[in-house]
């Protein structure tokens, strides 16, 4: 990869550590498609500034883009999740992977936060174990979608619920790239996919609350770019911070959006296609797919458009509940397609996102709009999906610190304000 940080920062030797307490404060119609419409392949190098002074803050052309803005971090023996450097993905490879679809559940211990729950009763039989299971996944290791998890998964997929389950806020709408608030510090991860797929459902199951973001059998509920904090609560060292800024309370920006296709409207696509091509601390997009449905041409341009804004890129499969017990089958269909056309987007971008770095291997597979799944915790293949989005956004997971503390933060700086991609984390 090029040069990783702005030039104003290549001073900096080693890394500062913000620690994060524990708890501790703590459309287009189906055959008239618009958002591809919009924008052709073809992108600019930069949007113009208004005079607006959020808009200008987002259009800084010097900024490298999300995949290339990293300084590398040492890993610290005390952090349970850190954040690290925007280098590539590093998904998780589970040690050990059963090629069925097993019965193995996590183990109790796997989630204290969110203890494991059976179905309802007369549950049919896949819906149990879409309903119980917190990772389900396909993996280019395996045609089959495992469901098994291992005992440092289990560790990540409790310490994501944790992370995902504490500090949530709603913290704006907005209409259009011009409308989000400056951000200079926390990781902002966009939840994308046509009007319907289950954006909003999704969101409420990461943050284990049904009622976070509005649902609708309806497409076209969601019209507006709402983003919500969640996360333990920065504390970041006053030398980061510019004077009189007003510090962030959460550690991870989560952006639902409207969808595309039916019922949506041309001016939501542009304001999403404009927010992905200049939005500073946007780390990564979360791609929804219902497994309901074909991989659609609006999907391919979408994803098209993460490669050449080289945006890193994570892939999940939505309603895998729907359709009886062949949901196996349909899932792993679509899931090894998907991957096919990464595949082929690489190779045209070449740009760099690339398998493992651009975008995610993994394809994860959820239910998380079944239900009681939003208020199960991890289920619905949602705990496993959360480990992929703190990987995405820069967290790092170390399971060997049990102990959980807020170390000296003695580092200093006179410089410029410090990036995420500088800054330690800590969280229970
Ligand atoms: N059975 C099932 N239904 C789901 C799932 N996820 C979402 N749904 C349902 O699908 C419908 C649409 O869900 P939303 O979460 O509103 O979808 P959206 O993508 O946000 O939709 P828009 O905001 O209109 O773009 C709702 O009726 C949800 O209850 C799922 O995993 N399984
Ligand atoms: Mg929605």
């Amino acid at each position: 990869m090029p040069p990783l940080k702005p030039a104003s920062l290549q001073s900096i030797s080693h890394s500062p550590r913000l620690i994060l307490l524990p708890h501790s404060h703590a459309s287009f119609t189906t055959s008239v498609p618009r958002w591809p419409r919009l924008r052709p392949s073809a992108r600019p190098s930069r949007i113009l500034a208004t005079s607006n002074d959020t808009l200008s803050n987002e259009l800084d052309s010097t900024l490298p883009s999300p995949l290339t803005a990293s300084i590398p971090l040492k890993s610290s023996n005390t952090t349970s999740i850190t954040s690290k450097t925007t280098s590539p993905h590093k998904p998780t490879q589970p040690t050990k992977v059963t090629p069925t679809i097993p019965t193995q559940e996590p183990s109790p211990s796997s989630s204290p936060s969110t203890p494991k729950r059976s179905a309802p009763p007369n549950t049919k039989p896949h819906k149990e174990t879409l309903f119980t299971n917190t990772l389900i996944r396909q993996s280019p290791s395996s045609p089959l979608i495992t469901t098994s998890t291992t005992k440092p998964q289990d560790a990540q997929i409790a310490s994501a619920a944790s992370f995902f389950q504490q500090g949530f806020q709603f913290l704006y709408s907005a209409e259009s790239l011009r409308h989000h608030p400056k951000n200079e510090h926390i990781p902002e991860v966009i939840i994308l996919g046509a009007s319907n797929v289950g954006k909003s459902s999704f969101l409420n199951a990461l943050v284990g609350r049904p009622g976070a973001a509005r649902v609708s059998a309806r497409p076209g509920k969601t019209t507006l770019m709402n983003a919500f904090g969640l996360g333990p609560i920065p504390s970041i060292p006053k030398g980061l911070v510019r004077q009189g800024e007003k510090l962030p309370r959460y550690s991870l920006v989560l952006v639902d959006t409207p969808g595309y296709g039916f019922k949506s409207q041309a001016s939501w696509g542009d304001a999403v296609w404009k927010y992905i091509k200049a939005r500073k601390m946007l780390r990564g997009a979360v791609v929804l797919l219902s497994s309901e449905k074909r991989l659609m041409e609006q999907d391919k341009w979408l994803l098209r458009t993460l490669a050449e804004a080289n945006t890193r890129t994570l892939v999940v499969l939505t309603k895998a509940d729907k359709g009886g017990g062949s949901w196996t089958q349909r899932c792993g269909d679509m899931a090894t397609l998907v991957r096919e056309e990464l595949r082929k987007m690489s190779q045209s971008v070449g740009n760099g996102w690339e398998e493992g770095s651009g975008w995610n291997p993994d394809i994860h597979i959820t239910a998380a709009g079944m239900d009681n799944v939003p208020k199960l915790g991890s289920g619905g293949g949602v705990g496993g999906v959360r480990t992929s989005i703190l990987e995405m956004a820069g967290f790092d997971f170390d399971l060997k610190e049990k102990e959980v503390k807020k170390k000296d933060e003695t580092v200093t700086y006179g410089g410029p304000v410090v990036s995420f991609d500088d800054i330690k984390w800590k969280t229970g």
